[in-house]
């Protein structure tokens, strides 16, 4: 024993270089055949030549005016499905209805993709950008405030925002072209500030509030580092200057959100027992009082007190972020494709004008329901430009797409701009046809041809709510109002970014209604 131990003592000292040698060299082993495994994997996808190192990234880098030009040229090169570099990460580009299938029916594929992570210090891991454990438990306690019953309960706010927007509108109704984009997301703005946190931040009284200048900041600011790769390491973020703007930015949205919780919290039992009270006194009185979303978290809190304030914080940002850009641009498209097409607008009118007639009234949930072709043009306009045109996912389990096998790491990006427009499943694509989602058209397509909301488990949670917000400020302003869109599509420039918008704007003339 006595002389294992002095040559121990003796070699021990020799032998450790030797031996991490040996393990380094051994983890490298290791993962160079992985890393062999899965380029080979990836490789078999037709996709532009890669450059060493940077991989694909000077293809893809182009303004957001480009994007769509870019998509287009990858996808070709594929037919229907493309795999591109994006500097070491693999990333496959697809846009058929089957492909989508695959990711977004799946309970296992669904992590948001590494762009998402720009979005973390304002939402943190709200249901937006959380995974795993976090997001289901999330998912399962927010599902209940998107009920038919909650959800009729905002119809008043949907209609008093409408209604100041008309204000406004009113004095541009004099058929010379303006850009109605901003009127229509203050309103969008007002609207998901009041149902998720219960406080009116009048956004359309006042533009130039802290608030409102922070909330288009940040956004612009997050979508140019996720488009310029020298942005997105930290150190290089916090060296560029961009970083000291972004924190400013993100200190005025995170103080508003956390003094309409605490205010909120304040004053929450007494307006959970006034609600109850309304309950049995609605039907005579027809008084109310309005819960917002912010009041079901604060709810859950009291019941499980590992919801924290920052936890409740992330969820009523998300909705902020995800509620408000979404539908404005919504709205904006179903307004400039009723401009280009006076003979459908026109259908618009006479259902509208069957609803409603002369009466000024604010729109009721019946009346929602009686707004199909309305509805239906809603629909056709998200087709053509979905408010969310791409879809990311980061696969941490390997998938199987078009007998391809696409590898753990990989980004998957679904198109939805492409795949909208599938010739197989809307013949003549390019055509804005509200009828194709009229019953009997819709019954024979693909589930997955048509997903702006996208699909399966990490659906939009909002869909039924921006519906509903999308059908009563579409409706308000073509009540009184005939649009006349000054673009012509084929003149028209997108800018493919988180959201899809027009690049000049949404610049249409207003000509007011007489019935
Ligand atoms: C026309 C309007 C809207 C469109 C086109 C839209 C579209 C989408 C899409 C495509 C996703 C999936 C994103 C992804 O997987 O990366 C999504 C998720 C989500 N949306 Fe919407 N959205 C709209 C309005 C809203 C509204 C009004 C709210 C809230 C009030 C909302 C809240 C959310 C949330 C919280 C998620 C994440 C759901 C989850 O992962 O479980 N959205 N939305």
């Amino acid at each position: 024993m006595a002389w294992l131990r002095e040559n121990l003592l003796i070699w021990a000292p020799h032998a450790l270089p030797y031996l991490m040698a040996t393990v380094l060299i051994g983890l490298f082993i290791t993962w160079y055949t992985k890393r062999k495994q899965m380029v080979a994997m990836i490789e078999k996808i037709p996709g532009p030549p890669a450059w060493p190192i940077i991989g694909n990234a000077l293809d893809i880098n182009v303004e957001p005016r480009e994007v769509f030009i870019c998509i287009n040229a990858l996808v070709s090169i594929g037919d229907p499905m493309a795999r591109v570099w994006l500097g070491p990460r693999p990333m496959v580009v697809t846009s058929t209805c089957k492909q989508a299938e695959v990711i977004l029916s799946s309970q296992k594929h669904i992590d948001k993709s590494r762009d998402y992570n720009f979005l973390h210090p304002w939402l943190g891991t709200g249901l937006l950008t959380s995974t795993g454990q976090k997001w289901h438990s999330r998912r399962k306690l927010l599902t209940p405030g998107f009920h038919f019953k909650i959800l009729e309960d905002f119809v008043e706010i949907f209609n008093n925002q409408s209604e100041i927007m008309l204000k406004k509108l009113e004095k541009k109704a004099d058929g010379k072209p303006f850009d109605i984009f901003p009127f229509v997301t203050l309103c969008t703005l007002d609207i998901i500030c009041e149902t998720a946190m219960g406080r009116s931040i009048n956004a359309q009284g006042n533009s130039d509030s802290e608030y409102v200048r922070a909330v288009y900041r940040i956004g612009a600011l997050i979508q140019q580092r996720q488009a310029r790769p020298w942005l997105q390491p930290d150190i290089l973020y916090k060296l560029s200057g961009y970083a000291k703007e972004f924190n400013a930015c993100l200190k005025v949205l995170h103080d508003l959100s956390y003094s309409c919780i605490r205010e909120r919290r304040a004053g929450h039992h007494e307006r959970k027992a006034k609600k109850l009270e309304d309950k049995k006194e609605d039907d005579i009185l027809g008084k109310k009082q309005r819960l917002a979303f912010l009041d079901l978290l604060l709810d859950a809190s009291e019941s499980d007190p590992t919801i924290t304030d920052e936890d409740i914080r992330e969820e009523v940002d998300t909705f902020m972020f995800e509620g408000h850009d979404t539908t404005a641009a919504a709205i904006n498209w179903s307004l400039y494709l009723l401009g280009c097409y006076p003979d459908i607008q026109a259908r618009v009118h006479e259902e509208i004008d069957a609803v409603f007639g002369n009466d000024n009234r604010p729109v009721t949930m019946n009346d929602l329901r009686a707004l199909k072709y309305t509805e239906n043009c809603i629909k056709e306009a998200l087709r053509l430009f979905p408010s969310v045109p791409f879809i990311g996912r980061e696969l941490r389990e390997e998938a199987v797409i078009d007998n391809y096998h696409i590898p753990v790491g990989t980004t998957v990006l679904i198109i939805t701009f492409r795949l909208h427009r599938d010739p197989e499943q809307f013949p003549n694509p390019e055509v804005f046809d509200p009828d194709r989602f009229l019953p009997e058209n819709v019954l024979n397509r693909h589930p997955y041809a048509y997903v702006p909301f996208s699909a399966g488990p990490r659906n939009c949670i909002g869909q039924k709510f921006a519906l509903m917000e999308e059908k009563i400020v579409l409706s308000s302003i073509l009540r009184k109002f005939r649009v006349e869109s000054c673009t012509r599509r084929e003149d028209l420039k997108l800018l493919g970014e988180l959201i899809l918008r027009p690049e000049d704007g949404n610049t249409l003339k207003l000509f007011p209604r007489k019935i």
